[in-house]
């Protein structure tokens, strides 16, 4: 869990140093530890002892609602100044005596056969007597684990290993020099992962994910370079750039606890490049924080790089993760809610940029529980020092990466296009687009009318980014996509992740544009994000104005029936609902039908990991 020291604090190094281990412990703790069996289906132990522990203490959600319930009025969290250096509480209690504690020792003690597979904890069934982690059968039946990796065997003949250069509570980094061949004597880094701690399957699966994700993103410039991975019986060993420069949490801390804006801003566009990467590959890092960037030299404008993608995993399209991970600090509200994707990243990364620019946490409390409610309902506060010398733009930014909806959202490439990052360097390609487009291409005719209808109202601004993926897709001479554009752009922008996480899956129900083309304007009525728009001040302005090229173009007389579809509601829902939604001097839609078109009636799903 990322511990920062902002402005005011006098800490020595010693106690920064004590205070980071305390909370890596915390944070680690809550990683390797975990014990499910599966990852991907289940919830570990310490996703469900954190969550948990959050629930309980927070009191005010439980774990089968899946949206907030946000209090009446938002709170504002006070500015900490970091006066007060110990962390909060480990969510890392130890399974067994928890279990006791909830179950009986007998109950604790013996294996749950309704346990096992996809069913369990993860699919939010909550017991008579609270929830039972799935992984619990797991971890107390004694299988012996698997501990064999394929890696090459022969670390010590290719690497000479030197003075260690990090820890972390599963593993430490060392410098490391090549041996032989052409790169005879090049300093490079190995963080060694002791198998003796892995003491679940689910600790495995994550080491060899680990490794599979760097392997496979390797060769963004934001991103440590990978170069091996070796084992023999007492460790894995992940080779790679030594990245000589410290961490940024370090250089906060040098630079009193706080960057300029113009500092802050390349940090921040360094992280965005690569998280906007992971994202089209499918891959959420879900551990962004200060101590995961590594400056590669100890040069002032070093190059950022990101590391430690030991929580990281796969997301295929529309599935929504449900393991709590993270650092608490960092954690995006709709993580403690369990069910979450990218975007969860994208608040990490507004939480970074919060701290880089006024040297506080945005969320804080003296308790992990505390911070969690902080998380959930507090709005950060852009009132006291140094908020009103920041920039208009700056600020900006940084509310609209955190906020709570996280629909509402920016994408990271989004956000490389904001003013105040201003980027002039290639946009990457948004996934969002790509859903979208496909989300549009399925919807009934009188929705598409409604968007193209407000794609009509869309400002400069907003066409900025439109415009810039729309080029993205190469578009004819005419100016014209089709499927096949879709297809390529994404072709060129694949490694091996999006084959695990399943990225061209999105394309097949794009195929209806096989047959036909799409040109600019139908474009941005396609990759409209009505959520975004809606979470702007002048959304009320557009939607009236859509109304009313939505009056000339696409209004037509409409049944309940038909209403009930185009809403995706069940044709037994009464038509006292709909009474609103149409016009009654015509039987066309009124503008509340309309809003309510555009925006969708369907609440956001729940639970564990599923798909939309
Ligand atoms: N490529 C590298 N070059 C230099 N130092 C590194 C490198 N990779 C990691 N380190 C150092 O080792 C520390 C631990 O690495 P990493 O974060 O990957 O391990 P971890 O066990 O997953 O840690 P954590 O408990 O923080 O999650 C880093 O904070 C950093 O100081
Ligand atoms: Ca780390």
């Amino acid at each position: 869990m990322g511990q920062c020291y902002g402005k005011g604090i006098e800490l020595d190094d010693d106690t920064f140093k004590r205070e980071k281990e305390k909370e890596e412990v915390s944070s680690k703790a809550s990683k390797r530890n975990s014990s499910s069996y599966d990852h991907h289906h289940n919830s570990s132990s310490k996703d469900y002892y954190y969550s948990h522990e959050s629930y309980n203490n927070s009191n005010w959600s439980s774990h089968t609602s899946p949206l907030p319930r946000y209090a009446s009025s938002t709170p504002s969290t006070p500015l900490r100044l970091f006066k007060r250096p110990f962390p909060p509480p480990s969510p890392a209690r130890h399974i067994q005596s928890s279990l006791v504690k909830r179950h009986g020792r007998a109950a604790a003690g013996a294996p749950n056969p309704n346990q096992g597979g996809a069913g369990g904890v993860a699919a939010g069934g909550a017991t008579a007597g609270g929830f039972i982690p799935q992984s619990s059968s797991v971890e107390l039946c004694e299988k012996p684990l698997d501990k064999h990796f394929g890696y090459p065997k022969n670390f010590s003949a290719k690497y000479e290993l030197g003075h260690e250069v990090g820890r972390g509570h599963f593993g430490h980094t060392c410098f490391a020099r090549i041996r032989k061949g052409d790169l005879k004597g090049q300093p490079i880094a190995v963080k060694i992962i002791s198998k003796a701690k892995m003491t679940t399957a689910i600790a495995i699966e994550d080491v060899r994910r680990e490794v599979k994700i760097l392997r496979a993103l390797t060769g963004h410039e934001n991103l440590v370079h990978y170069y091996d991975a070796c084992e023999d019986n007492l460790n894995v060993y992940i080779v790679m750039e030594l990245c000589e420069g410290g961490e940024l949490l370090d250089r906060i801390l040098s630079r009193g606890g706080r960057y300029s804006e113009e500092d802050a801003k390349v940090v921040v566009q360094q992280i965005l490049s690569i998280v906007s990467f992971c994202h089209l590959q499918g891959v959420v890092h879900r551990d962004l924080k200060p101590e995961n960037f590594l400056f590669s030299t100890k040069d002032e404008h070093a190059q950022l790089k990101a590391i430690d993608f030991g929580l990281s995993d796969f997301v295929k399209p529309d599935e929504r993760l449900n393991d709590i991970v993270g650092s608490a600090y960092y954690v995006a509200p709709e993580v403690l809610h369990r069910s979450y994707s990218m975007e969860a990243d994208i608040w990490s990364i507004g939480v970074i940029t919060y701290i880089l620019l006024c040297g506080s946490r945005p969320f804080w409390a003296r308790t992990e529980s505390g911070i969690f409610r902080a998380v959930l309902r507090a709005d950060p506060s852009f009132e006291e020092l140094p908020w009103p010398s920041v920039s208009t733009q700056a600020k900006d930014f940084v509310k609209r990466l955190l906020n709570k909806d996280l629909r509402r959202r920016m994408t990271a490439s989004q956000a490389l296009m904001h003013p105040w990052i201003g980027t002039n360097e290639k946009v990457p390609l948004d996934i969002l687009v790509y859903r979208l487009v496909r989300n549009y291409l399925r919807s009934s005719s009188m929705k598409r009318a409604a968007l193209k209808a407000l794609s009509k109202t869309l400002m400069e601004e907003d066409l900025v980014y439109l415009r810039a993926q729309f080029l993205l897709l190469e578009p004819n001479k005419n100016g014209r996509v089709t499927f096949e554009n879709f297809r390529t752009a994404l072709l060129k922008n694949a490694t091996e992740a999006m084959k695990e996480s399943r990225v061209f899956e999105i394309l097949s129900s794009m195929d209806s544009l096989s047959f036909k083309k799409m040109d600019f304007p139908e474009f941005c009525a396609a990759a409209i994000s009505v959520h975004q728009l809606e979470g702007t001040d002048r959304w009320e302005d557009h939607v009236r104005t859509a109304y009313a090229f939505f009056e000339k173009d696409g209004n037509h007389v409409i049944s309940i029936e038909e209403l009930a579809r185009e809403m995706g509601l069940a044709p037994s829902v009464p038509a006292a609902v709909f009474q609103d939604w149409v016009r009654h001097s015509d039987g066309r839609l009124s503008f509340v039908g309309f809003s309510k078109l555009l925006h969708g009636v369907t609440s956001r799903p729940s639970g564990r990991r599923h798909h939309q």
